[in-house]
């Protein structure tokens, strides 16, 4: 038994590499995309944002001379690209999809609103949020949490690389502990970086819980969505 009806989905951008130094990985997005088909024919109505870190990320472009806009901007068409090529991939699987981008690029996606989100989802379609909040300074994780909150999502799922949330960076630190289950406050008092502080915030805020689960482990989103207890559990 599902115990979500609304789901945002986060996946990172980088994850979409798979085992290449950039771009995407056309196995790891087959994977997500039959994961993603899974869930919905359980009912389930999915929205979507992925990150666009296997391409470009605005931050890191500022070291290489790039002006931090429009190094953003450029940020926010990699999660565009990314959303494409899900969508696309979706659709080679007859799963019916709507890209709508935070910033008007008509004919490559519709400009979102909630409304068309929420018309989409309910028709069973999948939605994907392209690019990100449409503002430069904020992440796809803001972008994440801002659109869960708008569509009145019961849960923001954060898929990653990593199982959960950990007393520290498990990439880093080979003795770092996971979390079942963490508040949001424990995560600002130990100074846990899984998610920007923003996003986090706005999460806190607006009472919207968060799980931190491994994406890339085939079924682990099913699991998620069918109540067994993978990844961390943010909530008050
Ligand atoms: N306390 C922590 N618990 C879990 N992951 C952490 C923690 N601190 C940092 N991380 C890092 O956060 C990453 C997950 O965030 P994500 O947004 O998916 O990655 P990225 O920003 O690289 O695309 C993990 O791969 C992990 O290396
Ligand atoms: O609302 C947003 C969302 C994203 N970005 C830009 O898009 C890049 C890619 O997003 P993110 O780093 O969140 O992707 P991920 O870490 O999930 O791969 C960011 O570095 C920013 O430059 C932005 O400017 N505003």
């Amino acid at each position: 038994m599902a115990t979500y009806k609304r789901i945002l989905l986060k996946i990172s951008g980088e994850s979409l590499m798979g085992e290449q130094q950039y771009g995407i990985d056309a196995q790891r997005l087959q994977q997500y995309a039959e994961q993603i088909r899974e869930v919905a024919a359980q009912g389930i109505q999915v929205a979507i944002v992925i990150g666009g870190g296997n391409i470009f990320r605005g931050l890191s472009g500022t070291s290489k001379g790039f002006d931090r806009v429009k190094g953003d901007q450029m940020g926010m068409l990699a999660t565009t690209i990314n959303s494409l090529a899900l969508s696309s991939a979706l659709a080679s699987l007859s799963v019916k999809t709507r890209v709508l981008t935070a910033i008007r690029m008509e004919p490559i996606g519709e400009f979102y609103s909630k409304q068309k989100a929420i018309e989409s989802l309910e028709r069973g379609e999948i939605v994907l949020l392209a690019a990100g909040t449409g503002n430069p300074f904020f992440t796809t994780d803001t972008g994440s949490s801002l659109r869960a909150i708008e569509i009145e999502a019961d849960v923001m799922l954060k898929g990653t690389r990593v199982d959960g949330i950990y007393t520290a960076d498990p990439e880093k630190d080979a003795t770092a502990v996971k979390f079942d289950e963490i508040t949001y406050d424990e995560i600002y008092k130990r100074g846990l970086k899984v998610m920007d502080l923003t996003a986090t915030t706005m999460c806190k805020e607006n009472h919207l819980p968060i799980v931190v689960f491994n994406m890339d482990k085939y079924g682990n989103l099913k699991k998620v969505l069918n109540g067994e207890s993978i990844g961390t559990l943010v909530k008050e």
